[in-house]
């Protein structure tokens, strides 16, 4: 059987929610941008970025005052970078080990869903147990599709 072919709905399953995923960590960044822009190119990190430019034409040493603003959706981005990798490639290994089409949906469309949650709760700053929550259904999601393509490729 091909496993990466539009006519297995488990790879169809997986090439969706990781497509997903690669619009929410290209789109942080994107985010912490608007965020800079918003506040006036507050939350600068290099000292090279105050140098005057037609982005910035007025530069002043405040801009690179931590902005939890700004350096919120920095965190949210480095949270995706220690989350989302892992899920494309414990993903790919799950597609592989031919699990049944309903815990494929299960366990990456879960994924996406608790990604999705966790940055409503960053974002919208809710309590860290909720925040928590979310991270911890994704991070065991990809954790057991790990562990269960392990098990099944091993024989
Ligand atoms: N690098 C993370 C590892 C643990 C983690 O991802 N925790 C979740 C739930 S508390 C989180 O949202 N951490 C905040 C963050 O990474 O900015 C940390 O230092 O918090």
């Amino acid at each position: 059987m091909q496993y990466l072919t539009p006519d297995n709905p488990v790879f169809v399953t997986y090439a969706i929610a990781a497509a997903l995923m690669v619009l929410k960590l290209m789109g942080q960044g994107w985010l912490t941008v608007y965020r800079m822009m918003k506040s006036g190119w507050g939350g600068m990190v290099n000292p090279e970025d105050l140098r005057q430019s037609a982005l910035n034409p007025h530069p002043h040493d405040d801009q690179l005052e931590v902005s939890d603003y700004v350096d919120r959706s920095r965190r949210m981005h480095r949270n995706d970078l220690e989350n989302i990798p892992g899920f494309w490639m414990a993903g790919l290994l799950f597609v592989f080990a031919a699990p049944p089409l309903w815990l494929a949906q299960v366990t990456m469309y879960g994924f996406v869903l608790a990604r999705a949650l966790h940055a409503w709760a960053y974002l919208s700053k809710q309590n860290h147990e909720v925040r928590a929550t979310f991270y911890t259904v994704g991070s065991l999601i990809v954790i057991y599709m790990a562990l269960h393509a392990l098990v099944v490729l091993l024989g």
